[in-house]
C-alpha cells in the first residue's frame, strides 16, 4: 500500500478561495481592501519568481499588491526608511521583505523595524515570543501551512509524536511551537543530532525543513506515519533542472500514511498563508472579526 499523497496544490486554492470570499465581504460591508506589500532587494532569479507569483496571487484575492524592487546596492538605511513608510501607510496591512538580504544588511535590524501587526512573515521577536507564549501572534507563513494540512488529514494531533527535523527561526522552531500548541509530544532535530535515524523512526508525524536534497530515507519512517516536506531543493536529474524535497519521496511514500510532493505539497500552502495572514492583520487593524480556521 503507497501512502495517502496530501495535495497542498488544492489545498492551497481552497484556502485562497476563502480568502477570496473573505476580502469580497470586507469591501463590500466595510469599504476596507486588504494590501501586501512585497519589498525584493537585490535580483536574485528564484526570489523574482516568488514575488511575481505572491503579486499575481495577491490580485486574484481581490487584495492590493504593492512590489517595491530594490537594487542590491541599496543602504540598510534606504530599506529601513522604505520599512517606516510602509509601516505608516494605512493601505498597506502586510508587509514582507524577501530574505536572505545582502549580506551588508542586518536581517535581524529590518524585520525589528516591521510594525509587529503588518509583520505577515511572522519573524519579528514580538511575534516569535507571543507564538511561544500562546498569545494572538502572526505565525509563519510555511509552518502554519504544515499544521492546516496536518489538521485537515488527522482532525485532532492531541499526543501524537512528532519529530521536527531542522531548528531554522523561519521553519523549524515555530513549527515545533505550533506542534507542540496542538498538543504533541515535540522532538527538534538537527546537524548535532546523535542516532537521527532512530529519532525520526518514533515520529508519527515527521517535519523535514533541512535543506539537503533527499536526505530522509523511506527506511527512517514509521509505517503509516504522515512525511511533511519543506525542502526545496533545485538538482539536475538526466540534464535536467528539478525541484526536490528532503525526503526521498520514492521510498517514503512506500511506508509513510500520508506524505506532501515537492513540488506541489508546503510551497503553494506558504503563499496561501501569505495572504490568509494579510487578511488577518488586516481584519485584526479594523478592529474585525478574524476569518475562522486560517489562523492558529
Ligand atoms: N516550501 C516552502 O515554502 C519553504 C521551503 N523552504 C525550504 O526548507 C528547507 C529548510 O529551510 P530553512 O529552515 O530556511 O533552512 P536552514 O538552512 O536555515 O536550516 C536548516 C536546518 O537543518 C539542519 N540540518 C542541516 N543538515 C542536517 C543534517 N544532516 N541532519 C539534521 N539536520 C540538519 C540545520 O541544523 P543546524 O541548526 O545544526 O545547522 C538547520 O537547523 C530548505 O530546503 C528551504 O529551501 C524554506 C522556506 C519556505
Ligand atoms: N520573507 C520571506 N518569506 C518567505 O516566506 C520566503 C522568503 N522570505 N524567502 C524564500 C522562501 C521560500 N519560499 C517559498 C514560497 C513558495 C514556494 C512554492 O510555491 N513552491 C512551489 C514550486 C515553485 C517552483 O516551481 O519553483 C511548490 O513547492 O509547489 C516555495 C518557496 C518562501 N520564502
Amino acid at each position: 500500500m503507497g501512502a495517502r499523497v496530501i495535495d497542498g496544490k488544492a489545498f492551497a486554492a481552497d484556502v485562497r478561495g476563502r480568502v477570496a470570499e473573505h476580502v469580497a465581504r470586507l469591501k463590500e460591508e466595510h469599504g476596507i481592501v486588504p494590501g501586501l506589500a512585497v519589498v525584493l532587494v537585490g535580483e536574485d532569479p528564484a526570489s523574482q519568481v516568488y514575488v511575481r507569483s505572491k503579486g499575481k496571487m495577491t490580485k486574484e484575492v481581490g487584495m492590493a499588491s504593492f512590489e517595491h524592487r530594490l537594487d542590491a546596492s541599496v543602504s540598510e538605511a534606504e530599506l529601513l526608511e522604505l520599512v517606516g513608510r510602509l509601516n505608516a501607510d494605512p493601505a498597506v496591512h502586510g508587509i514582507l521583505v524577501q530574505l536572505p538580504l545582502p549580506k551588508h544588511m542586518s536581517e535581524s535590524n529590518v524585520i525589528t523595524a516591521i510594525d509587529p501587526d503588518k509583520d505577515v512573515d511572522g519573524f519579528h521577536i514580538f511575534n516569535v515570543g507571543r507564538l511561544a507564549t500562546g498569545q494572538k501572534a502572526m505565525v509563519p507563513c510555511t509552518p502554519l501551512g504544515c499544521l492546516m494540512l496536518l489538521r485537515d488529514l488527522h482532525g485532532s494531533l492531541s499526543g501524537m509524536d512528532a519529530v521536527v527535523i531542522g531548528r531554522s527561526n523561519i521553519v523549524g522552531k515555530p513549527m515545533a511551537q505550533l506542534l507542540l500548541g496542538d498538543s504533541c509530544t515535540v522532538t527538534v532535530a538537527h546537524s548535532r543530532t546523535k542516532d537521527l535515524a532512530d529519532v525520526v523512526r518514533r515520529a508519527d508525524l515527521v517535519v523535514a525543513a533541512v535543506g539537503r536534497a533527499e536526505m530522509v530515507p523511506g527506511d527512517w519512517i514509521k509505517p503509516g506515519a504522515t512525511v511533511i516536506d519543506v525542502g526545496i531543493n533545485r538538482v539536475e536529474r538526466d540534464g535536467k533542472n528539478v525541484l526536490v524535497g528532503d525526503v526521498d519521496y520514492a521510498s517514503c511514500a512506500e511506508v509513510a500514511g500520508a506524505i506532501t510532493p515537492v513540488p506541489g505539497g508546503v510551497g503553494p500552502m506558504t503563499i496561501a498563508c501569505l495572504l490568509a495572514n494579510t487578511l488577518t492583520a488586516c481584519c485584526r487593524s479594523n478592529g474585525l472579526p478574524e476569518p475562522e480556521g486560517l489562523t492558529a
